[in-house]
């Protein structure tokens, strides 16, 4: 079988996964990001550790790359990452070196959103916001079927707008971002700042030391009725609300879909959330507010998306074909004809054009 490789890289960790046509996940190699402050070999060795463990010495066909950062309009830099050490750096060009494979790269959002379009909750959607409650907030945008990237690639960074005027500090290098209030980073934050010095469920899982605590065990503790955990997560889902609240305001979707490693979490995450988008929207009460779901392909549909967009690069194997297939719309015509038929060819039909030629 011809082997396609997508890995979200993303400020916690890095996942990558073989990736069949139709869409499914084979296998797959976790490692840990090693952080923003270390050196970028570090994080690409790790990437490179990942990609091989996956590969277990079988070529290689393409490898998407779904970083957490801002990608250039061509993808092929890393202009800024707030949880990565990349900084205009020629990511696509030296993995593809390495490897001795094709490399794609997206924004891990992007890829996300690609995927919960081709096979997940946003399927038929011709209107979604995507966001990734992860390490920070990830976004991307879906308008009349295709993504909004932006003069320079970059729109959809919902995670660094500033909405606690001279707030908490972010990894970004401004203050109040959202992400600051709405993320795993956030929710881990409230949990310990909270921890009940007494017993409590949450105080055994992380053996009463705060620094050990995480956000799966914030789930976990939630779902066996800690309050502590409960309270965090009304937080957290109260500050998503008010951040939809403001993004539907904008951009009127008909669908959000919530992904990332919270989004583990559902409706407990998600209720609050509802909530508080339809209170805060401009317009509640003489609108319909958008459905908030969680994403179908969970935690793997940045992987899932980035294997997508290697398997539409390689269509015709040019870089400008790499790009042109870097749209929704692209690989919506893949996933929904020629992926189920087993027929990958070139599409040279001008929505794939248009795509691009739009950003
Ligand atoms: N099941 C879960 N429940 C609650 N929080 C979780 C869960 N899984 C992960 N998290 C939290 O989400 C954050 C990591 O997010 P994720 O697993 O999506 O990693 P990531 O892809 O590296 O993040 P990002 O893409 O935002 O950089 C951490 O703060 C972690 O505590």
């Amino acid at each position: 079988m011809v082997l396609y490789i997508g890995v979200d890289v993303g400020g916690t960790k890095v996942l990558a996964g073989e990736v069949t046509r139709a869409g499914t996940v084979v296998r797959t190699a976790r490692r840990s990001t090693p952080g923003r402050r270390v050196s970028v070999a570090s994080v690409e060795d790790a990437l490179t550790e990942a990609v091989l463990d996956v590969a277990a010495g079988r070529r290689i066909a393409g490898v998407g790359l779904a970083a957490a950062g801002f990608v250039d309009a061509a993808g092929e830099r890393v202009m800024f990452a707030p949880h990565l050490p990349w900084a205009g750096e020629r990511v696509r060009e030296r993995l593809s070196r390495r490897w001795g494979a094709p490399v794609a790269l997206d924004n891990d959002a992007n890829c996300a959103a690609v995927a919960e379009t081709a096979f997940g909750a946003a399927r038929g959607s011709s209107s979604a916001l995507m966001i990734t409650l992860g390490t920070g907030i990830g976004g991307a945008i879906v308008m009349a079927g295709q993504l909004v990237r932006g003069a320079q690639g970059m729109a959809g960074e919902f995670g660094h707008m500033q909405v606690v005027p001279d707030g908490r500090n972010c990894e970004c290098g401004m203050s109040g971002c959202w992400e600051q209030y709405c993320s795993g980073n956030a929710l881990v934050r409230f949990a310990r700042a909270h921890l009940d010095p007494g017993p409590s469920i949450l105080t055994d899982l992380c053996d009463a030391r705060p620094e050990q605590l995480t956000g799966p065990m914030v789930t976990a503790a939630a779902e066996q009725g800690d309050p502590v955990a409960g309270q965090a997560f009304a937080a957290i889902g109260e500050w998503l609300g008010v951040g939809l609240g403001g993004l539907t305001s904008a951009f009127d979707p008909e669908l959000v879909v919530v992904g990332g490693g919270v989004s583990a979490a559902g409706d407990r995450l998600l209720e609050p959330a509802r909530a508080a988008l339809a209170r805060t929207v401009v317009g509640a009460g003489h609108r319909t507010p958008p459905q908030v779901v969680g994403a179908r392909l969970g935690p793997e549909a940045g992987l899932i998306g980035a294997a997508l967009l290697s398997r539409s690069a390689r269509w015709a194997g040019s870089a400008r074909s790499a790009r042109t297939a870097r749209s929704v719309r692209g690989v919506q015509t893949i996933g929904a004809g020629d992926y189920r038929s087993g027929v990958i060819k070139p599409r040279r039909r001008r929505p794939d054009r248009g795509a691009r030629g739009s950003s």
